[in-house]
């Protein structure tokens, strides 16, 4: 790769995005992007009522992620150095599609376009894959109580836009490299040989 690579690991609710992401941190000796949760006023709010507060949620993802994509490349990209983030800022995207109607929804797909077109994209995206009963019981084991409410269907929802994005990305984003991993099979924690392969799939890519 000519330059420091730019990572990012994605896949919907629970599929141990961040768990994946500060292993390959550690193992590989790189800077680690986590997105902000526990300081999200509008979380708890948005499980009781999707209707009523998927905008402020969203705009509040949006701001954040934006703010975090800009120190990012002042910190690590722009400095040619190599980092990884647990997720993708496409992810607003994903989301908003599926949350929002309507005018609200087409305002919000203008701001984010304005805010992030000019942005860098990650130059490799490890996307883990999941069946809805595996994220299930990953949201149960970690035990947030607002995602008591997330709904299967909402769940199996994202779990296709998911695989949808990835798949427009990989049109959109041609120099973009996308792993998918396999998360109901491959277990990353549990097993050291599955993690160990993960790892030197990526540092092969990065060179
Ligand atoms: N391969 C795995 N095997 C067993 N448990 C796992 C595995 N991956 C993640 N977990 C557990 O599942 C829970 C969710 O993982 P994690 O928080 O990393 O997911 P995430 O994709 O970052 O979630 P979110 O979308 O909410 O940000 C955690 O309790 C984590 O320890
Ligand atoms: N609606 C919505 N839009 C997003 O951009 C978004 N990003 C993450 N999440 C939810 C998933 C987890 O419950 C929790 C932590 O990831 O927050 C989101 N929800």
């Amino acid at each position: 790769m000519k330059h420091a690579p730019f990572i990012a690991v994605e896949g919907p609710i629970g599929a141990g995005k961040t768990t994946l992401a500060t292993m390959l941190a550690g193992e590989l000796q790189l800077p680690v992007i986590k997105e902000i949760v526990d300081e999200n006023p509008f979380l708890d709010k948005f499980y009781q009522n999707m209707d009523d507060w998927s905008f402020q949620l969203e705009m509040f993802f949006l701001c954040n992620r934006y703010k975090q994509l800009e120190d990012t490349v002042n910190e690590y990209i722009a400095k040619n150095k190599p980092v990884i983030s647990d997720y993708h800022i496409y992810k607003n995207l994903i989301f908003g599609e599926r949350t929002l109607k309507g005018t609200k929804r087409d305002k919000y797909r203008e701001i984010y376009h304005v805010l992030t077109d000019d942005l860098p994209k990650p130059d490799i995206i490890l996307y883990i894959r999941a069946d809805l009963d595996t994220l299930l019981t990953r949201i149960a084991k970690r035990g947030r109580p607002f995602e008591e409410e997330i709904a299967p269907a909402y769940l199996q929802q994202l779990i296709e836009d998911y695989d949808d994005a990835m798949a427009s990305l990989a049109v959109s984003e041609p120099s973009t490299v996308i792993v998918t991993i396999d998360g109901t099979q491959v277990d990353f924690v549990g097993n050291q040989e599955d993690f160990a392969a993960i790892a030197d799939h990526l540092k092969e890519l990065m060179k």
